[in-house]
């Protein structure tokens, strides 16, 4: 499997900047890539990388989405004197040209497509692209929002023609609508683009009302088109991973992309003067770790916005550090999604339904779900009709607000150092099991004393059991404590009975907080069960019964762990979010024996657990079921699980019993709402 993370970036974009007076503009400054890069170069991160030249785009590749009048008026700029600068920039809305920005934006389409080759023939696994001018508002012929050429619009076309990507994802993190990227793709349903994006019901830039969540592409391209808008400002971690969880990922991984592009916009970010939202830069290495199993792991990052200097720095190393495989960052204390961001969620949801299998137990739409406008309008009091005059408002430029007061200093906490443990995997096997290359079969420092094998012999064993179990028992407790002190990262472990080996583990760990994922037959040892400090999330064929306890949660699939899109759905929409929430100190796998969760699946689970606890996943198979040994060990070592392919809708009954299971739980567990609280 690919290793390698590319780097993409070249001084020479940073060589163009405003030469007038443009407070709209004045914030796209060339200081956005020097502080990137040398924020990456200082982390020790650049040289991680895999450093890719940059290239100048060809004509017929920025005419893959550009008209041929658009690009014959832009390559005259470079013969501009200012007036003319000025005068061809009033043209277009809110960017600016200057004699050297269609160099710079055929580097910058150049780069993203230097990425894409070098993405999709295996030479590296992922690679960020470091680009200016952004490219995600640019449209056919015109310029907008400081874009020149739509950098990720041209890779995806070039990807489909001269990769023969079949399904290409973009997902858009930036805080602005990349309507250009919605228009390119509008009726393609070979492109999925998701984004979301401060709306604030119409108010925000760019003022579309193609924005709002009810443009869902036209055509063929119906359902390939997902806008999630806010219609607050300060949205948090919390809300993006609401977001992930039950709009986005559903979605891409029933989409099943062979290719994902990140408009990776940093905008979205705290302290950003646009966005003005809440999130920390560390939210974007959960974002990315939960994007890296799609298409096999072929990630293309492009830079978009981000115009605070320190977290537009610290976010982009947040992302590539993610990409190079280094654990992720704890999350912050994760609630639920806010009220705003969760009717946003059921909006997205409920009209995209009709489209998407695992979003057919969406919540209804809104009876009368008012436009986003006229909810603005109703809160202003505006007098004009319902839909007002609707052509116009759209370009009529919003009363610009009174300048702000002097912008109040936001501080948030510096990314904490994601340091990786020296060995990532260790694998507890029997002699006659081979060790995976790439992991390291763990044996610990010395043996138990004889104290130490009575004591363990007393908990666990009957008096029969052979030596050899004593050692095995002890060996566990030994990787735990290894991993625990985080010199070992993860690991995996043979045992002749999962029970016993968990409830060990439970009771060993020195954590506050484990998870323990129970994939398939049960009983769960009751031991554990009564663990306060184990949170148990079973999946199974198990009668739908009412949770014993808070912390252990029955998720049931009517034909078991054998169904694929069952077990996609129940962890991307369940078990996730309930970690995340539950910020476990370790992770625990189990596969029982004669689990029917299938190879594929089984390593896209190995690979997203990883987003919690630092990386401490420890995965107890089956002694004599050694099939699951190289995928799991695969998966530890940090390859991309292969793509599930495209997916089926999951059965109608085990939808019913997991909006039944988040009804329950979501008091206790907020980050599995997906709906605003009915309203009084
Ligand atoms: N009252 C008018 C405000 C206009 N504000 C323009 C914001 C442009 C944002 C550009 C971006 O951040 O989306 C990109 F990624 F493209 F760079
Ligand atoms: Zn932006």
């Amino acid at each position: 499997m690919k290793m390698g993370t590319a780097l993409i970036y070249d001084e020479e974009m940073t060589k163009y900047k405003l030469l007038w007076v443009d407070p709209v503009c004045k914030i796209e400054v060339p200081e956005r890539l020097i502080v990137s890069y040398e924020a990456l170069v200082k982390s020790g991160l650049a040289d991680r990388c895999v450093s890719i030249p940059v290239r100048e785009a060809t004509d017929a590749e920025i005419l893959l989405a550009h008209s041929e009048e658009y690009l014959e008026a832009v390559k005259k700029t470079p013969f501009m004197h200012l007036e003319e600068l000025m005068t061809f920039t009033q043209k277009y809305g809110d960017v600016y040209f200057h004699p050297n920005i269609y160099h710079c934006a055929k580097l910058a389409v150049g780069a993203t497509l230097q990425l894409v080759d070098n993405v999709m023939t295996g030479k590296v696994r992922n690679g960020m692209a470091l680009v200016r001018p952004p490219g995600h508002h640019s449209q056919s012929s015109a310029a907008n929002g400081f874009c020149v050429f739509n950098n990720v619009a041209i890779a995806a076309q070039y990807a489909k023609k001269h990769h023969k990507a079949k399904r290409v994802l973009i997902v858009d993190w930036d805080v602005h609508h990349g309507q250009g990227v919605q228009y390119c793709f509008e009726d393609d349903p070979s492109v999925l683009y998701f984004s979301w994006h401060r709306y604030e019901h119409q108010s925000f830039w760019p003022n579309l009302r193609e924005s709002d969540f009810d443009s869902v592409g036209s055509g063929k391209g119906a359902g390939f088109n997902v806008n999630v808008p806010w219609n607050k400002v300060g949205m948090g971690n919390s809300d993006y991973l609401a977001v992930f969880f039950h709009v986005l990922l559903p979605v891409a991984y029933e989409f099943s992309p062979d290719l994902v592009f990140i408009c990776a916009g940093f905008d979205s970010a705290i302290g950003d003067p646009e966005g003005h939202m809440s999130a920390t830069p560390d939210i974007f290495a959960h974002l990315t770790h939960l994007l890296m199993n799609l298409a096999d792991g072929k990630v293309c990052a492009v830079l978009e916005g981000g115009y605070n200097l320190t977290s537009l720095a610290q976010s982009v190393c947040q992302t590539v550090q993610t990409l190079l495989g280094d654990p992720a960052p704890r999350p912050a204390q994760l609630g639920g999604a806010c009220e705003s961001a969760l009717e946003s969620i059921h909006s997205a949801r409920a009209i995209h339904k009709k489209y998407w299998s695992c979003l057919q137990h969406a919540a209804a739409p809104f009876p009368e779900e008012p436009s986003s406008k006229n909810r603005r309008l109703a809160q202003q009091g505006g007098s004009q009709g319902p839909e007002g005059d609707a052509g116009g408002d759209a370009q009529k430029e919003e009363p610009e607000k009174v300048e702000e007061k002097e912008e109040e200093e936001i501080v948030w906490p510096e990314p904490l150092r994601r340091v990786a443990p020296s060995l990532r995997s260790a694998l507890l096997l029997p002699d006659a099991v081979e060790c995976p290359d790439g992991c390291a079969r763990f044996s610990p420092a010395h043996g138990p004393g004889p104290l130490e094998r009575a004591r363990l012999r007393k908990s666990y064993l009957k008096e029969s059991e052979d030596e050899a179990s004593v050692t095995l028992l002890y060996n566990l407790t030994a990787l735990l404590g290894q991993m625990e002190k985080n010199e070992i990262r993860n690991g995996l472990a043979l045992v002749p009975d999962v029970s016993m080996a968990a409830t060990l583990l439970t009771s060993a760990s020195l954590s506050k907080r484990v998870l323990l994922v129970w994939m398939g037959e049960g009983p769960v040892p009751a031991q554990i069960i009564e663990d306060e400090k184990t949170l148990v999330v079973h999946i199974d064929s198990m009668e739908p019964h009412e949770a014993q306890s808070k912390y252990y949660i029955p998720i049931t699939l009517k034909k078991g762990c054998g169904d694929t899109a069952g077990v996609v759905q129940a962890v991307l929409g369940l078990l996730l979010p309930l970690g995340y929430q539950y910020e476990p100190g370790l992770v625990l796998l189990a596969r029982p024996p004669g689990c029917q969760v299938k190879g594929g699946l089984w390593q896209q689970l190995t690979c997203l657990l990883q987003g919690l606890a630092l990386g401490h996943t420890l995965v107890l198979l089956q002694e004599n079921e050694t099939a699951p040994v190289g995928i799991t060990a695969s998966g530890l070592l940090g390859n991309a699980a292969l793509s599930l392919g495209p997916l089926v809708a999951p059965g109608p009954e085990d939808v019913g019993s997991f909006e039944g299971l988040r009804l329950r739980l979501q008091t206790d567990w907020p980050l599995l709402q997906t709906t605003a609280p009915e309203k009084r």
